[in-house]
């Protein structure tokens, strides 16, 4: 059964223009003029996008003593309802558990797909068995980013040391650096004192990671990453201490990348002042919101393109799992929901006030995240032979964000009340409309594991700059290299 998205306007990461777009067994086999197929989709007045790809989410994930509510069922069916067609999760092995074995429970968890996704593999211990699987992880897994976490200290923290060696096996592989940047030590200590001096409310929880802990982190890691000779990436880059030192690594030639997520882009500090507690606790999430100031540094950085990709971090909790921690934040479930939301909020608060141009939201919700992940032009892209990935983007609908009408499985929503304008009309998951006319018609186990092969073009470039600059010994005649 073939199908054809008829009278819309393509946009990509590059170009705007009028076509036809036909589709074949989940592939995208014809772009052009009077397409004809066995079934018609309108897309009269709307954008036809490549689907969104959502970096970082954490779907049933055990953390903080229990797990994120949201599954690959309802993750994946919210993230198609807001036009994402591929999220890309974390693998994360408890200490001690190798990283083959913590895969397979990923593997178990994403058989309820809806739409593709990923892996990201997080290194939360360092040892001989996770320096041997890496290389079964890269290889046959087709896994090519590993992620680090710098804060959580006595859970999923890793030292300096630890991630050193592990970024100098990422180098070898042909494999990207991924950090949580926050000084994890700074954090812990911090907390205690707040914690004893009285202050237990949600609103400790900013107070006890301000921009400056993730600024030195990021900082960190960027040195670190430069010495390993591994291109990094940045989650959650939430302030202008953190976009500075990337910005400012970028500027020098290094291999750096930051994400910005739509919360940290359009909520703000002031959530956790609020008087009732859960609305507080429920958007404590690591880094926590930030000021006006950050804000406009994170849009800056998405328009001159020093951050790269808008993500979600969908870590979603309920009030009752946020209410483990009454009289102590730091037993808050740390995460917030987003999946759904992320495309209309970017649309509204980026392409609606001229922040952002159609093609630069295309690019930092899809093209430029394949790119680094190494799947593109399969997704990220509508080309012919690219995936059925598609968004028909009716930049006229319109709706309020309510928990109440939401896919996500927890009883809130972060952006409850927000009015956005920008909703898919269709959305395509390999051809499969998921989104129908704004009905959601997704399919369980519809979704597909997407390998990354390594050594994409950018790990290539820097492994051969670091090799030519490598430190030589300085040829003297008459006097042996060995001075024996
Ligand atoms: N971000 C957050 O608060 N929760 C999810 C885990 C993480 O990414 O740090
Ligand atoms: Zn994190
Ligand atoms: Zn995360």
């Amino acid at each position: 059964m073939t199908k054809v998205i008829k009278n819309g306007t393509i946009v990509t990461h590059d170009l705007t223009y009028k076509a036809d777009v036909l589709i074949d067994g989940g592939r995208i086999v014809e772009i052009g003029p009077d397409l004809k197929a066995d079934t018609q989709i309108d897309a009269t007045g709307c954008y036809v996008m490549p689907g969104g790809i959502d970096p970082h989410t954490h779907l049933e994930m055990p953390f903080m003593g229990t797990y994120s509510a949201d599954d690959f069922d309802s993750g994946t069916r919210a993230a198609l309802a807001g036009g994402t067609t591929m999220v890309v999760d974390f693998a994360l092995p408890s200490p001690g558990q190798g990283l083959l074995d913590a895969l397979k429970m990923w593997d178990n968890k994403s058989t309820r797909a809806h739409c593709d996704y990923s892996f990201h593999m997080a290194v939360t211990w360092w040892g001989q068995q996770v320096f041997d699987e890496m290389e079964t992880v890269v290889k046959e897994r087709g896994i090519n980013t590993f992620k680090h976490f710098m804060a959580y200290k006595g859970a999923l923290m890793v030292q300096d040391d630890e991630m050193y060696a592990s970024f100098q096996r990422l180098a070898e592989l042909g494999a990207i650096a991924l950090v949580h940047a926050e000084n994890g030590d700074v954090v812990a200590d911090l907390s205690a004192k707040l914690l004893a001096e009285g202050n237990t409310g949600p609103e400790g929880h900013a107070y006890s990671r301000p921009p400056q802990v993730e600024g030195e982190a990021t900082n960190r890691a960027i040195m670190i990453a430069d010495m390993a000779g591994v291109p990094l990436y940045v989650v959650h880059t939430s302030c202008e201490d953190s976009h500075e030192a990337i910005r400012r690594a970028r500027q020098q030639g290094k291999r750096v990348w930051g994400e910005p997520l739509i919360q940290h882009l359009t909520l703000d500090e002031s959530e956790y002042f609020n008087k009732d507690w859960d609305h507080a606790a429920r958007r404590v999430m690591s880094p926590p919101f930030r000021n006006k100031q950050h804000q406009d540094s994170l849009w800056a950085g998405l328009q001159s393109g020093s951050l790269s990709v808008v993500a979600t971090d969908h870590c979603a909790f309920t009030t009752a799992q946020k209410r483990t921690g009454l009289g102590d934040f730091t037993k808050i479930p740390n995460g917030t929901g987003g999946l759904e939301d992320r495309m209309p909020m970017l649309w509204t608060h980026g392409v609606a006030t001229g922040r952002l141009t159609m093609n630069e939201f295309v690019a930092v919700t899809s093209a430029n995240i394949a790119k680094i992940l190494n799947c593109y032009p399969r997704k990220g892209a509508i080309r012919v032979g690219s995936d059925a990935d598609i968004v028909v983007w009716d930049p006229e609908k319109e709706k309020t964000i309510t928990a109440d009408k939401q896919v996500s499985a927890i009883d809130y929503n972060v952006f409850e009340g927000q009015q956005v304008k920008g909703l898919p009309r269709f959305t395509l998951t390999r051809g499969h409309v998921a989104v129908h006319d704004g009905e959601l018609r997704a399919e369980e186990g519809h979704g597909q594991f997407v390998k990354r092969p390594p050594k994409g073009a950018v790990s290539k470039a820097l492994s051969s700059y670091k090799a030519i600059t490598a430190p030589r010994p300085v040829g003297r005649s008459g006097i042996p290299a060995s001075g024996v």
